[in-house]
């Protein structure tokens, strides 16, 4: 095929969903072993574009062409035929089964067998994998894999299959620093190799890290391309929200101390395997940032907490009182902001008024919540406050973007005015003006008295708010770390990474 096309053009693209237009005249391109970054608003319209390129929805009106010649996606397959892949997440691999028959799942069979036997699949396997630097045994079972390495798995499946275009939605949220590292590594080998990446992201470093070229969509609409050498982050976060606003992921010390009683206590936690011996306190006001891999035992801890889980040995001690399961934990005052929101935090077919008003009910019908205010006025605003993108607060949860579901489950917990807030990586999957947002109402909340745990993989998040910061390491706390003591993200990064990366990649440490 000629070089002189680029080897993807989306043109004239339009798609509504009944009376509302998500997709209004957009074009994008992507050129040979480009990787383009695409960035918006949570609801900009970033994922509907890409389903439309991976044949899961289909478009309205508009063109699209791969390497110059006209192509028509009617499903999953005819963008598979044109080496148009998506790298899911771990989710859509089969856990059960080895890498290498993972890799053999839905190869079109081949002349003269059927399908391709598990020794030609390994084979096929190993020869990807060795290609992308990865030392992998094909015959691992993929629910022994972290989650980095299920990433790896999908991608190789995807260059099994012989794709030349990836798509890539936010590939970095569940991985851990290591596995970033390794992540980028390897499309930086991708696309040496020729092959060509759409890259979603709400993270700016990785964004001006890796990509060659950003689109920015808003509202819809394409408000931009540009390489990135050609950009400044302020630029970028102007063109996206549409207007300059400053964003409140820096630090500022809130001058405090706190002494005294503690409102919670942790001592002597163990949940094997991953939870050893863990103790710590949280006092009224605090912000306790919880650093560590993902794997390394901090949702378990959070669970704990809420009485979600009942621990093999230790007690957790709210107001000198052992937490006995989830009602009394949330009688107690705790609420927590699940990582797993989509299944654990919203109800998908309920409206989004419902869902916010669920953790709330009390407060709306015995008056004691915002005083002059009925829940609709409430609610209403809360969707303004956040920026929640939903045509009416009646519409079913399910119909709103990835980002805007999150900041339904984030806000709704906010309002309550919890005594202790765990918050279990809240600003995954959340656009840069949120994340803000949602950074500013953790600092009200803690300055009116509530606890908040904060569970991050982000560093940088940890550091724009945490007051202290735990480090956890093969079930134990190694660290105690004040925030005013670290002067900048390099010496965090110092700070925790021996521990990190040690534990990195289990199935290589094996
Ligand atoms: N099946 C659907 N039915 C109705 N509306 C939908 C449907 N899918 C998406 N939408 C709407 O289309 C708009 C764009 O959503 P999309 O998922 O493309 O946004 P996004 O840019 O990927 O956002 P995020 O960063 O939150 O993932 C949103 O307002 C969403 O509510």
């Amino acid at each position: 095929m000629s070089d002189e096309h680029p080897i993807l053009e989306m043109r004239d693209i339009e798609k509504s969903f009944g009376a509302i237009s998500v997709l209004k005249k957009v074009d994008f391109t992507l050129q040979r072993g480009e990787v383009h970054a695409l960035m918006g608003g949570n609801g900009a319209g970033k994922s509907t574009l890409m389903k439309i390129l991976t044949g899961v929805y289909s478009m309205d009106a508009g063109t699209i062409a791969v390497e110059g010649q006209p192509i028509r996606l009617h499903d999953a397959n005819d963008a598979k035929r044109a080496g148009i892949a998506m790298i899911y997440q771990e989710f859509s691999l089969i856990p059960t089964l080895t890498v290498g028959q993972n890799i053999l799942l839905n190869h079109e069979p081949r002349a003269g067998s059927l399908f391709l036997n598990d020794r030609a699949a390994n084979r096929l396997a190993r020869s990807i994998l060795e290609d992308l630097g990865e030392d992998l045994n094909p015959n691992t079972l993929v629910s022994d894999l972290s989650a980095g390495m299920m990433q790896m798995v999908e991608i190789a499946k995807a260059l099994s299959q012989k794709a030349k275009i990836l798509v890539m939605d936010e590939p970095t949220a569940s991985l851990s620093e290591h596995e970033t590292e390794t992540l980028f590594k390897i499309i930086r080998k991708l696309k040496a190799a020729g092959i060509s990446i759409v890259y979603i992201s709400h993270r700016m470093a990785e964004i001006f890290e890796l990509c060659d070229r950003v689109t920015v969509m808003r509202d819809g609409q394409i408000r931009m391309t540009e390489p990135c050498a050609n950009l400044t982050i302020p630029q970028l976060v102007e063109t996206m929200l549409g207007a300059s606003s400053a964003s409140e992921f820096t630090w500022h010390d809130r001058h405090k101390e706190f002494h005294g009683e503690p409102l919670v206590k942790v001592r002597g936690l163990a949940m094997p395997p991953r939870v050893v011996d863990v103790s710590f306190d949280i006092h009224p006001g605090e912000i306790v940032g919880l650093a560590g891999l993902m794997g390394s035992g901090r949702t378990e801890i959070a669970e704990a907490i809420f009485g979600r889980r009942t621990p093999a040995a230790g007690e957790i001690l709210i107001d000198g009182k052992p937490v006995s399961d989830q009602k009394h934990a949330i009688d107690s005052g705790i609420a927590m902001v699940p990582e797993d929101r989509r299944r654990m935090g919203l109800v998908l077919d309920h409206s989004v008024q419902s869902n916010m008003m669920a953790p709330n009910l009390d407060r709306f019908s015995n008056g004691i919540f915002v005083s002059d205010t009925n829940a609709s006025g409430v609610i209403e605003r809360l969707i303004g406050r956040f920026g929640i993108k939903t045509s009416s607060p009646a519409k079913a949860a399910r119909l709103l973007s990835g980002g805007n579901q999150q900041k339904i489950v984030i806000s709704k917990w906010l309002i309550r005015n919890p005594r202790l807030l765990i918050l279990d990586e809240p600003t995954i999957g959340v656009d840069i003006g949120a994340k803000g947002e949602i950074t500013a109402q953790i600092r009200e909340l803690a300055d009116a008295g509530t606890a908040i745990l904060l569970i991050s993989s982000e560093l940088e998040e940890l550091l724009a708010v945490s007051d202290r910061m735990l480090i956890l390491h093969e079930g134990r706390i190694v660290q105690n770390i004040q925030r005013r003591d670290i002067t900048s993200e390099e010496e965090l990064h110092h700070a925790v990474q021996g521990h990190l990366i040690a534990q990195a990649d289990p199935v290589h440490a094996a």
